[in-house]
């Protein structure tokens, strides 16, 4: 294997990373391994269970109770009677955000034997779970608390006389499906939001990392969470999490896995009870670096970006676009960044990097390794597993990868990073979008114009410019394309699980709409000289008599809603008869009478004619002065 610019063969040995101690025992005990059903540790219905593995070294951490379909069933008919038969969905939205809180606290205080549990599971470095997902798990559920008693509907201007209010309700049963990338981090995506909105939830874990959703769930209950709402099912893919997706008591599902899978339970919704379905998928998501970007800020965002989490990240950059006139100089620095990175036991200060999930993710990083080198990419560096035991991977380096490569196509889901070499914008816009997948992009420019060009030229549901792997409670995620339906987190993920409800009724003569019928009233005159004219929309205009069609209104502003007089909201009109203004029309010559009650105004006069009315509708409405109500419109 040829090795390119500058990085000697025998650079390509990670050698102090070779060598792996014994694996350090965390203190943590393990507690939780049944299922939790109705807010009782239970057995699964077959009695069988199954052997999660510390992927540092493939032996057995425990034996997890192992859920199937009879145990879906029961969790479905525990969330059901929780939700239809309360307390959750029926308690003040306050209550439920201080339990969630509580359940806040209850994480940071057991933040240690949480970060601990999850690396042990899952393999991830332990100074990242304890110092970076355990905190943004609390930080989410601070987040979906403090949303729980701000949900609410709508009022609607619908045309007509209606009012019509929109209801936002709980939609009922979530059924939610996690992969083992994130156990955590995706346990708070998915119940946070539910749990806010006053639905109970049937989570299933993955088969790789059920310890710590069990962990979990158990402080929810100590927080408050009355049974029933969350239940928790350990167990696999085809068996727990198809009878969930199928299940016809469950109102909605919601998915993080791989597109493949995704697909699976999408159709098995469809086929059921036709619920709506959230899908986070799979990503090749594009890091562009252009020729005016910093380098070294470049180099560090996409080895980041990449080798984040074991590269085990759907929206991993993991396809490097390097502009050709940096492209030499990004090569040389990336590899020598990936040959500094540090792997070894995650539970070892300092380590960057630990072991892969489990063998069949380790060998189809390999494989996809193999087939970058028959595909004639270089490899700058790494390529080999690390050690003899367990899961680790040297990081890895490919450059000269051509778009129709399978490494440029696939999601390898490793430590693999490969670059690619661009020219113009255009064309790496075209390039970077030339996928099945939409879930993510990377920016790297120091020009503004450039940076807004790409990012809203690239189909990704997040773009992040000069930074990666950016997330936050309140930021969208989600894909397009086959990444996904939907996005979690922020106030978007509230509306996968509402319903919305439209609820219509009859309004009479509501004030701010415009009607054929005006109730039109008069009150005597008083002695300072004032028509009052009751209307139940706005009046343009009042004309005195039929010999007189001189006057108009001086005031047509709603002033006041006397319930008295009306049983329903009107406007209150003055006319002042003694003002000039009411001849805004000017008399026509002949007119004479017109002319006289311009000129001389008189009460008494005014008295025995007619007002006329014309509301906006164009209706001429007559009433007498000193009549109590004229309804008689024509
Ligand atoms: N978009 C995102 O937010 C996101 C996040 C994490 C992982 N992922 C994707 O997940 C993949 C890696 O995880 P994986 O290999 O464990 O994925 P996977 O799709 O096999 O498993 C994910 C979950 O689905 C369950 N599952 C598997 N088969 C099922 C079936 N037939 N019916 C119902 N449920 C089933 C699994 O038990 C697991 O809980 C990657 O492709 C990655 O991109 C995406």
């Amino acid at each position: 294997m040829e090795l390119k610019y500058g990085i000697g063969k025998g650079m390509n040995r990670f050698s102090t990373a070779a060598v792996l101690e014994e694996p350090i025992s965390p203190p943590v005990q393990i507690n939780y391994t049944k299922l939790l059903i109705n807010g009782q540790f239970v057995d699964s219905a077959s009695g069988k269970t199954f052997p999660t593995l510390d992927p540092r070294t493939g032996e057995v951490i425990a034996h997890v109770a192992e859920g199937d379909a009879e145990d879906i069933n029961r969790a479905v008919s525990a969330a059901r009677k929780a939700f239809d038969e309360g307390p959750w969905p029926k308690m003040s939205a306050y209550e439920r955000s201080r339990i969630m809180l509580r359940f806040a606290d209850l994480i940071e205080k057991n933040i240690e034997e949480l970060a601990q549990l999850e690396t042990w599971d899952n393999g991830k470095p332990y100074e990242q779970a304890l110092t970076s997902e355990l905190p943004i798990f609390v930080r989410l559920f601070h987040y979906y608390a403090g949303w729980a008693d701000k949900i609410h509907g709508l009022t609607v201007p619908a045309d007509g006389p209606h009012h019509v209010q929109v209801l936002h309700e709980p939609i009922g049963v979530a059924g939610q499906i996690i992969p083992w990338n994130f156990p955590l981090l995706m346990f708070a995506w998915k119940v946070g939001p539910a749990l806010a909105c006053g639905n109970t939830i049937v989570l299933k874990s993955a088969e790789q990392t059920p310890l710590t959703a069990l962990y979990a769930a158990k402080l929810f209950h100590e927080a408050g969470l009355p049974d029933g709402v969350l239940n928790i099912v350990s167990g696999f893919g085809p068996t727990a999490g198809a009878a969930l997706a199928s299940h016809m008591d469950v109102d909605k599902l919601a998915f993080t896995g791989s597109t493949e899978t995704g697909k699976i339970v999408l159709e098995l919704a469809a086929r059921s009870n036709l619920k709506p379905v959230t899908l986070e998928l799979g990503g090749k998501s594009p890091f562009i670096i252009c020729e005016d970007a910093d380098i070294d800020k470049a180099v560090e965002q996409a080895h980041f970006a990449l080798f984040f989490n074991q590269g085990q990240c759907c929206c991993a950059g993991s396809r490097t676009f390097v502009h050709e006139r940096i492209y030499d100089e990004f090569i040389e620095k990336a590899t020598a960044r990936a040959m500094k990175r540090t792997v070894g036991d995650p539970f070892k200060k300092g380590i960057e990097q630990g072991p892969q999930i489990d063998s069949e993710q380790f060998e189809k990083v390999l494989r996809y390794i193999k087939s970058g080198i028959d595909s004639n990419a270089s490899l700058q560096c790494g390529g080999e597993r690390v050690g003899s035991k367990g899961y680790f991977i040297q990081p890895t380096v490919f450059s000269d990868v051509k778009d129709d490569m399978l490494i440029a196509t696939d999601e390898i889901f490793g430590p693999v990073q490969t670059i690619l070499k661009f020219k113009e914008i255009d064309e790496v816009i075209k390039r970077a979008n030339a996928t099945r997948y939409g879930l993510a992009a990377g920016v790297f420019t120091r020009n503004i114009d450039t940076a807004n060009t790409l990012s809203r030229g690239l189909k990704a549901g997040t773009v992040w410019i000069n930074c990666y792997d950016v997330f936050d409670a309140a930021i969208p995620f989600g894909g397009y394309k086959m990444s996904g339906i939907g996005r979690e987190k922020g106030v978007y993920s509230l509306n996968n699980y509402l319903q919305v409800k439209a609820v219509v009724s009859p309004l009479n003569n509501p004030a701010w709409l415009e009607r054929a019928k005006t109730h039109t009233i008069s009150k005597d005159m008083d002695d300072t000289k004032v028509i009052h004219i009751i209307s139940g929309g706005p009046l343009t205009e009042a004309r005195l008599g039929k010999e007189n069609p001189v006057a108009k209104l001086k005031k047509s502003e709603p002033q006041a809603w006397d319930p008295e007089l009306l049983n329903e909201p009107t406007t209150l009109m003055e006319v002042d008869l003694l003002q000039e203004e009411y001849c805004l029309e000017e008399p026509q010559e002949e007119d004479s009478d017109a002319r006289k009650l311009k000129e001389e105004p008189k009460l008494e006069a005014v008295e025995q004619i007619k007002l006329v009315v014309l509301d906006p509708t164009d209706k001429t409405k007559t009433i007498r002065l000193g009549t109590e109500l004229e309804s008689d419109v024509e």
